[in-house]
C-alpha cells in the first residue's frame, strides 16, 4: 500500500513545534495520571484496574503525541524527555525523595511507594528505549510498545478475572490472560502502526502487516508465559518482541541478498555494447557487476552475523540475574537490532500550514537510509476540487518486480477540477522487465476541468528490454500562475551518474510572458564531458517577455557525469506567474547512485497557485540508494 500523505510538507526542523508537543504530552501525562487517581480515589475504579489502566493507555497515547513533533532529528530526543520525566518523577517518588500519595496510588498495587520503581520505572525505561531507538519511522518500536502496553495490560486485566484455568508450565498465568494478550497486544499494534502508516512515516504493505504482527504477538504472549517474570520484568520481556521482528527483518535481508547473488550469478551476461560504448566503458560495466555481487555477498555475511548475534544476547539476558546488566544487555541488543531493522525514510511530521520539503523532489521516492524506504511521498497539493488517487499516490514510484522504486512519475496537474486516475497513477512508469523503473511520463494538460485517463497514463512511454526508455512526450502547456525555475533548465534531464538520459523532446512554445534565457542558446544542447549530447531541443518561439533560466538553456540536456544525457525532457511552457523549484529542473530526473533512474519526467503542469519545491525537481526519481521496498 502507497500512501499520499500531508506529511512531507511540514517543517524540516522546528523548535516552537517540537517545543508544543513536548509541554503538550507532558501536561497530558500528569493529567492522565490524575484522572485515573481520581477514579481510584473516588471508588470507580479498582486501584489494580486503574494501575493497569494507565499501563495500557500510556504508552499508547504517547505514540500518538510522536507525529506532533517535527522533522527535525533532534525531535526524538524532546519526545524522549516525557518518559524521562515520568521515570524521575518515578524514582524521586519511589525512593521517598517527593511525596506524592495521588501518584503512589495511580500506579502502585498496593500503595507501596517502592512498587514505583519496579514495574512503572522499567515501563518508562522501555519507552525511552523504544523512542530513541526506534521512533516513529520503524514499526519495531511502536511494536514493541504496543505489545507491552495493550497486551500484557489486557493480560492482566482478563487474567485477574477469567483466568482459572492455569497455563500447564506456568501457575502464574492463565490460558485466558495469555489468550487476551495475544488479542490486546496484536489489536493494539496493529492500529498503531496503521496509523503511522496511514500518516506516511512507515509503510505497510497490508497483505503482510496483520500477520507480522500476529507473529510478534504470539512471541510475546510466549516469552510472557514463560516462568521468568520472577527474573525479568514483563514491562522489559515484552522488549524481546522487538528483537523477534528484528531478527525476521535480518533474515528478510539475508534471503534477499541470497535471490540478488543467485540472480546476478544466474543472470545473462551484459548485452553487447551499444554503438559508440567504448571497451573502456564495457570493462566498467562488467567491474560494476562483480562488485555488485561482492557487495551482496558481504550483505548476506553481516545479516547471518547479525541474526546469530540476536540469539546469542537473547540467551545471556534471559540467564542474567542482575537487573542492570540485564538492561545493559537489552541496549546492546537493540542497537544491534537497529542496524539491522527495517527504517523507512523518515516522513516529516503533519501540521497545519504545512509546506512543500526543500530538499526532497515532490512526487518522488523518499531516500532511504539503506534503501529500504518503504514509501512513496506524496504530490504536491493541487489546485482547487483536485481529485487524488485512491490506490496509488500520485506521482509515487510504481512498484516493481524486483522491489526497486526507481521510479518516478510526474505530480499531477493541478488545477481547478484537475482530475486524477482512480487505478494508477497519472503518468505513472509502467513496470519494467527487470523490474526498473526507468520511464517516465509526462503530465496531463492541465486547466479547468482537465481530465487525465483512468487506467493509462497519458503519453506514457513503453516499457523497455532494460529501462532505456527512448521516448518522452512533450510536457503540457502550463496553466496559468506557474514558475519557472531560476537556476536550472525547466524540463531538462538531470545529470545522472551513468548518463544514460537518450532523450530529447521538443520544448513547447512559451505563451506570453517567457523569457528568454541570458547565457545559452534556448533549446541547445549543454555540453557534456565526453561531449555525446547528441540532441538539441527545438527553441521554443518566445513570444512577447517569456522567461527562461538564467544559467540554462530551455529544454536543454544538462551535462551528465559520463556524458551520456542525451536527452532534454520538453519544458513547460510558462504563463503568467509559473512557479517552479529553484534550483533543479521540473521533470528532471534525479540522479541515481547506480544510475538506474534514466528517464526525465516532464513537468506537471502547474494550475493556479501550484507549488514545487525549491530545490528538488517535481516529479522526479529522489536518490535510493538500492531501492528496495
Ligand atoms: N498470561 C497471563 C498474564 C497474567 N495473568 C494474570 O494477571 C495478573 C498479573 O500478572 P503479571 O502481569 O504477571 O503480574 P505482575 O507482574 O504482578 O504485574 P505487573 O506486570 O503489573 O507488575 C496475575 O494474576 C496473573 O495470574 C494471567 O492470568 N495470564
Ligand atoms: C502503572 C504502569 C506500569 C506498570 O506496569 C504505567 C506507569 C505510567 C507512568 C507513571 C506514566 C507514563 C507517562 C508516559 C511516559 C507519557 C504519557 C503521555 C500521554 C500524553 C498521556
Amino acid at each position: 500500500m502507497y500512501r499520499t500523505t500531508v506529511l512531507d510538507r511540514a517543517p524540516l526542523a522546528s523548535p516552537w513545534r517540537d517545543s508544543f508537543a513536548l509541554g503538550t504530552a507532558l501536561v497530558g501525562a500528569v493529567v492522565w495520571v490524575k484522572i485515573f487517581e481520581k477514579l481510584a480515589q473516588n471508588g470507580f475504579l479498582d486501584q489494580k484496574l486503574s494501575r493497569k489502566l494507565v499501563h495500557i493507555s500510556s504508552g499508547p497515547l504517547f505514540i500518538l503525541t510522536w507525529p506532533l513533533f517535527s522533522a527535525d532529528p533532534a525531535a526524538r530526543l524532546y519526545a524522549t524527555l516525557i518518559p524521562i520525566l515520568n521515570a524521575l518523577r518515578l524514582l524521586l517518588v519511589g525512593s521517598g525523595a517527593v511525596r506524592d500519595p495521588g501518584t503512589v496510588k495511580s500506579v502502585s498495587r498496593e500503595g507501596d511507594r517502592q512498587e514505583l520503581l519496579r514495574g512503572p520505572l522499567y515501563y518508562c525505561l522501555v519507552l525511552i528505549a523504544g523512542t530513541v531507538l526506534y521512533w516513529r519511522e520503524s514499526p519495531i518500536g511502536i511494536l514493541a510498545l504496543a505489545l507491552m502496553c495493550g497486551g500484557d495490560g489486557l493480560a492482566d486485566i482478563v487474567g485477574r478475572r477469567f483466568g482459572s484455568a492455569r497455563l500447564p508450565f506456568n501457575p502464574d498465568k492463565s490460558w485466558a490472560g495469555s489468550l487476551a494478550m495475544l488479542l490486546g497486544g496484536t489489536g493494539c499494534a496493529y492500529a498503531l502502526i496503521t496509523v503511522f502508516c496511514s500518516l506516511g512515516y512507515i509503510t505497510c504493505p497490508p497483505t503482510r502487516l496483520l500477520g507480522t504482527v500476529c507473529i510478534a504477538a504470539s512471541a510475546a504472549t510466549c516469552t510472557e508465559a514463560l516462568p521468568i517474570s520472577q527474573k525479568l520484568d514483563d514491562n522489559i520481556s515484552g522488549l524481546s518482541v522487538a528483537e523477534c521482528r528484528a531478527a525476521q527483518v535480518a533474515c528478510n535481508r539475508l534471503a534477499q541478498q541470497l535471490s540478488i547473488i543467485t540472480d546476478s550469478l544466474l543472470s545473462k551476461p551484459p548485452p553487447p555494447s551499444p554503438p559508440g560504448l567504448v571497451d573502456e566503458e564495457r570493462t566498467s560495466q562488467l567491474r560494476r557487476r562483480r562488485l555488485r555481487l561482492a557487495g551482496s555477498l558481504h550483505e548476506a555475511r553481516l545479516s547471518h552475523i547479525l541474526t546469530a548475534s540476536l540469539y546469542s544476547f537473547d540467551t545471556r539476558l534471559f540467564r542474567s540475574s542482575n537487573m542492570l546488566s540485564r538492561i545493559a544487555l537489552v541496549a546492546v541488543a537493540l542497537c544491534l537490532f537497529t542496524s539491522g531493522a527495517s527504517h523507512a525514510a523518515p516522513a516529516p511530521a503533519p501540521g497545519p500550514a504545512s509546506y512543500a520539503p526543500k530538499s526532497a523532489p515532490v512526487g518522488a521516492a523518499a531516500p532511504t537510509r539503506r534503501g529500504r524506504s518503504l514509501l512513496a511521498t506524496p504530490a504536491p497539493a493541487p489546485g482547487p476540487s483536485s481529485y487524488a488517487p485512491q490506490s496509488a499516490p500520485v506521482g509515487a514510484a510504481a512498484p516493481t518486480r524486483r522491489g526497486r522504486s526507481l521510479l518516478a512519475a510526474p505530480a499531477p496537474a493541478p488545477g481547478p477540477s484537475s482530475y486524477a486516475p482512480k487505478s494508477a497513477p497519472v503518468g505513472a512508469a509502467a513496470p519494467t522487465r527487470r523490474g526498473r523503473g526507468l520511464l517516465a511520463t509526462p503530465a496531463p494538460a492541465p486547466g479547468p476541468s482537465s481530465y487525465a485517463p483512468k487506467s493509462a497514463p497519458v503519453g506514457a512511454a513503453a516499457p523497455t528490454r532494460r529501462g532505456r526508455s527512448l521516448l518522452a512526450a512533450p510536457a503540457p502547456a502550463p496553466g496559468p500562475s506557474s514558475y519557472a525555475p531560476k537556476s536550472a533548465p525547466v524540463g531538462a534531464a538531470a545529470p545522472t551518474r551513468r548518463g544514460r538520459s537518450l532523450l530529447a523532446t521538443p520544448a513547447p512554445a512559451p505563451g506570453p510572458s517567457s523569457l528568454a534565457p541570458k547565457s545559452a542558446p534556448v533549446g541547445a544542447a549543454a555540453p557534456t564531458r565526453r561531449g555525446r549530447s547528441l540532441l538539441a531541443t527545438p527553441a521554443p518561439a518566445p513570444g512577447p517577455a517569456s522567461y527562461a533560466p538564467k544559467s540554462a538553456p530551455v529544454g536543454a540536456a544538462a551535462p551528465t557525469r559520463r556524458g551520456r544525457s542525451l536527452l532534454a525532457t520538453p519544458a513547460p511552457a510558462p504563463g503568467p506567474s509559473a512557479y517552479a523549484p529553484k534550483t533543479a529542473p521540473v521533470g528532471a530526473a534525479a540522479p541515481v547512485r547506480r544510475g538506474r533512474s534514466l528517464l526525465a519526467t516532464p513537468a506537471p503542469a502547474p494550475g493556479p497557485s501550484a507549488y514545487a519545491p525549491k530545490s528538488a525537481p517535481v516529479g522526479a526519481a529522489a536518490p535510493v540508494r538500492r531501492g528496495q521496498l
